[in-house]
């Protein structure tokens, strides 16, 4: 008994009504009439839990037995996205709850939209974090996701006079079904004080931290179960608590601020995630954060997940942590700590140990976005950890003094320590220094990784370096979101692709099969309607029928390039406008953006001002007759994506060649059937080999020709000049047509373009908008289109994530399924 997890309830209607009126009554202290929508909400929640939960029991008793590896992803962010669909498809419940709950007069749907999704991430990063613990759990691998559980997730975004105006997001509000708190699993995580030095009984000098303050670092277990099967692994998420509740002496004196004051320190660790998702802002609490979950997950492990007396020599027999980007790269002076100042590990045995049990994912290649801790904070906040530090340094520098003698500039250009503008540790090399593998998420990326961004260290380690492009999981993004596309092709070739994605292959031979293609293509128009009815619901926006939907959904980021995007709408328009074009000449198209803007950061927000300044235009314009339409619902969030891709025709991808680490956006438009115009830049490379050049629209510069033309020299004034249509068209957005008059209001976003045009929109205009009228042509011919997106659907089983977790498995963790 005590170990055996009590058995699921019984898998029929009846099971589940009795257990989801039982969760009401007793969880939700309600009767069913009595009960809110909400109440049903949690109710099903905990109901659909009850049946994974025996799964979950027994997996966290399975591996525990087999002392197996398990993969230990640190990340800081994870964006989740709802989880009640999840959960009902991995269980197999879903027929059955929707047919409970009709039985009790209530439609799931009413229920679904209760949910508010924990938005623990910014975008790519964290969104990719997801979809590879979703894999790992399907593939049966024993893993863990440890990150922060952020009170405050993303912001939620509103538009105000078409401005972005954040609100906090209360996602906590509600309820929270999905989490198991375990507050006396709680770990103390220490800060600040100073280190010194001590004989340890065997004379032995030894260094100790002696921090000033610490707090709670309180577990909080999620489900993350497997697609029918067994397997439900655990994604363990860390809240900061106060040591020591508020101060009753400091209180009793009357200073009741001062009081709570330690408390509201403490838990501002994990009050809010940070909205940046490229350029850090080198703010004390982030790295307060950063630590805080390491500590806390590192702890956590040897504490609780290993047998008491482990051996710790034989650590990377049981563990291989993954540094989702450098966020979480202060684990490695943690362990060695651990090791040395715990252990009683000398400096060479915790090296070998540590330097075996860390893996580094770099997910960028914009050089502002490279974490450089000031020592001063390090010093101040963690001084026994910056002490690790230099002389993990020291170390590595006297290997590359060995290695080139002579060449101090090298040292000096390869040393963690940087000098300039001040002194600080450069994560990035930390984490190449101590990483077993560096990889890159897609094959250009770690290609540009290694000659551009860390050419030095693949130079001393070439065999270090490697490439695992990313994926998506199929569970989310193709047969949840997209119901009505999963049943025809689970019709056609039969159930297996959703654990087998490539077998995606063989539905090609149906590209030539006119019937298969209306029903494909119904099955297109059927999402659209979908898509119409949310953003009437949602947003006001009447998506008008019949248009191709043009969607580009992303973090607002220059190197992005919304504004190319934005150029060639005003392009369009201006051409009408002007009588160069008739109305008549547009294929009738919808724009549909989706983008938050870190909120520090006002060019991306100036941006999102002239999207929606031009929309209410362009939108109002009888002279376009309804052919030319912009749609820019608030709030893009993993939920608005699950009904906006399957909707789409047409895929946006078109950043700067060399500057999209991946994309995993571009993977998910593939994969439910719209096509791609893009640049050669991430994935796309990957996506365009696979797909067929005919199947993929490609233009501008590719990242060597982009290199070129920045070594020359690039001057955007001379496109401007050069192009007479580019010309009309910023001088139309100069002229105020899109603000009221005011000829200034976008002179920030304009005159950037202008003049800097870091990212090259200007140069890469004629051969977007030349090839924006390919697009119009072939879609012209919806035979020929409806063909092109089988083939795409068929051709990019390959962005699985469970392919990218094979080889991770294989190139970088070394183990394997529990299978
Ligand atoms: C410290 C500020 C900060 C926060 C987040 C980040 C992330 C690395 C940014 C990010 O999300 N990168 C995206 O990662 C995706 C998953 O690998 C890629 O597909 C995208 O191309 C990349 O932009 C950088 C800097």
């Amino acid at each position: 008994l005590a170990t055996a997890p009590v058995g699921s309830p019984s898998h029929n209607v009846d099971g589940f009504v009795r257990e989801f009126l039982h969760e009401l009554n007793t969880n939700q202290g309600v009767t069913l009439s009595a009960s809110s929508l909400n109440d049903q909400y949690l109710a099903l929640a905990s109901t659909v839990k009850n049946y994974l939960m025996a799964r979950w029991l027994e997996t966290g008793l399975k591996t525990r037995a087999a002392k197996v590896k398990t993969v230990g992803y640190l990340s800081a962010e994870y964006l989740l996205g709802r989880q009640l669909d999840n959960a009902l498809l991995a269980s197999d419940l879903a027929d059955i709850a929707e047919k409970g709950l009709e039985l009790c007069g209530i439609d799931l749907a009413d229920l679904r939209v209760q949910e508010v999704e924990p938005g623990l991430g910014n975008g790519g990063l964290g969104r990719l974090a997801a979809c590879f613990i979703d894999s790992l759990a399907t593939m049966d691998v024993p893993s863990i996701g440890y990150g922060i559980r952020y009170e405050y997730g993303i912001f939620r975004q509103t538009f105000v006079d078409g401005r972005q105006v954040e609100q906090p997001d209360t996602w906590l509000a509600l309820g929270a079904p999905w989490e198991f708190p375990h507050p006396e699993s709680a770990v103390q995580v220490h800060f600040g004080g100073h280190t010194e030095r001590y004989a340890d009984d065997g004379g032995q000098e030894r260094t100790r931290w002696v921090p000033s303050w610490n707090v709670l670092a309180v577990p909080y277990n999620y489900m993350v179960p497997g697609y029918l099967n067994g397997r439900v692994n655990t994604l363990r998420l860390w809240s900061a608590q106060a040591t020591k509740a508020f101060d009753l002496q400091i209180f009793n004196s009357g200073d009741y601020a001062q009081a709570v004051r330690a408390q509201t320190f403490a838990e501002n660790i994990s009050k809010v995630l940070y909205p940046e998702d490229s350029t850090p802002q080198g703010k004390e609490l982030r790295l307060q954060q950063q630590y805080f979950f390491v500590a806390a997950s590192l702890r956590d492990f040897i504490d609780h997940e290993l047998e008491p007396g482990f051996d710790l020599h034989r650590l990377p027999e049981r563990i291989t942590f993954q540094l989702n980007d450098t966020h979480p790269v202060i684990a490695v002076p943690e362990l060695m700590r651990i090791l040395i100042d715990e252990h009683g590990f000398d400096w060479d045995e915790a090296w070998e140990v540590t330097r075996q049990c860390f893996d580094y994912t770099c997910h960028t290649l914009l050089p502002e976005a490279l974490e450089v801790w000031p020592t001063e904070l390090l010093g101040r906040l963690l001084p026994r950890h910056l002490e690790i530090i230099f002389q993990i340094n020291d170390q590595f520098l006297s290997l590359v003094r060995q290695t080139y003698p002579g060449d101090e500039m090298l040292a000096r250009r390869m040393s963690m320590i940087s000098e300039h503008p001040e002194r600080g540790v450069r994560m990035a090399f930390l984490a190449t220094v101590a990483a077993s593998r560096v990889n890159g998420v897609a094959e250009l990326h770690s290609q540009l990784l290694r000659d551009k961004v860390l050419p030095d260290f693949s130079s001393l380690w070439p065999e270090k370096f490697t490439n695992v492009t990313n994926g998506v999981t199929p569970r989310r993004f193709v047969r949840l979101s997209n119901p009505l596309l999963s049943e025809l092709i689970t019709d056609t070739i039969g159930a297996g692709w959703l654990t087998d994605l490539e077998r995606l292959k063989e539905l090609e031979p149906y590209a030539d099969d006119p019937q298969f293609r209306e029903r494909f293509a119904a099955v297109k128009a059927a999402n659209k309607h979908r898509l119409t009815d949310l953003l009437r619901a949602r947003d006001g926006i009447d998506l008008p029928d019949g248009h191709l939907l043009d969607v580009m959904v992303k973090r607002l980021h220059e190197y992005k390039r919304q504004s190319l995007k934005l150029l060639h709408i005003v392009s369009l328009y201006e051409q009408v406008i002007s009588g160069k074009i008739s109305a008549a000449d547009l294929t009738p198209r919808t724009v549909v953006f989706g983008a938050k803007a870190a909120p520090g950061y006002r060019m991306a927000k100036d941006t999102i001002h002239l999207i929606n300044k031009v929309a209410a235009k362009v939108n109002a314009a009888p002279e376009l007759e309804e052919r030319l339409k912009i749609a820019f619902p608030a709030n893009y969030n993993v939920t608005l994506a699950e009904t906006l891709i399957p909707a789409a025709d047409l895929s946006e991808q078109i950043s700067l060649a060399g500057m999209e680490a991946s994309g995993t956006g571009n993977m998910k438009f593939a994969l439910n059937g719209a096509l791609t115009i893009g640049t050669d830049d991430g994935a796309n490379v990957e996506i365009r080999r696979l797909v067929g050049d005919k199947h993929f629209f490609l233009f501008g510069m590719d990242e060597p020709a982009v290199s070129a033309l920045g070594a020359k020299g690039y001057n955007p004034g001379s496109c401007y000049e050069a192009n007479p249509q580019l010309k009309a068209t910023l001088d139309l957005i100069l002229s105020g047509h899109f603000s009221d008059g005011d000829r200034h209001l976008f002179d920030s976003v304009v005159y950037n373009l202008l003049n800097q045009d870091r990212f090259m929109a200007l140069a890469d205009f004629q051969a977007y908008v030349d090839t924006q009228a390919k697009v119009e042509e072939r879609y012209a011919d919806q035979e020929a289109w409806t063909r092109s997106t089988i083939l795409n659907v068929a051709r990019t089983g390959y962005f699985s994530s469970d392919r990218s977790m094979r080889d991770y498995l294989q190139r970088i963790w070394h183990t394997s399924p529990m299978l």
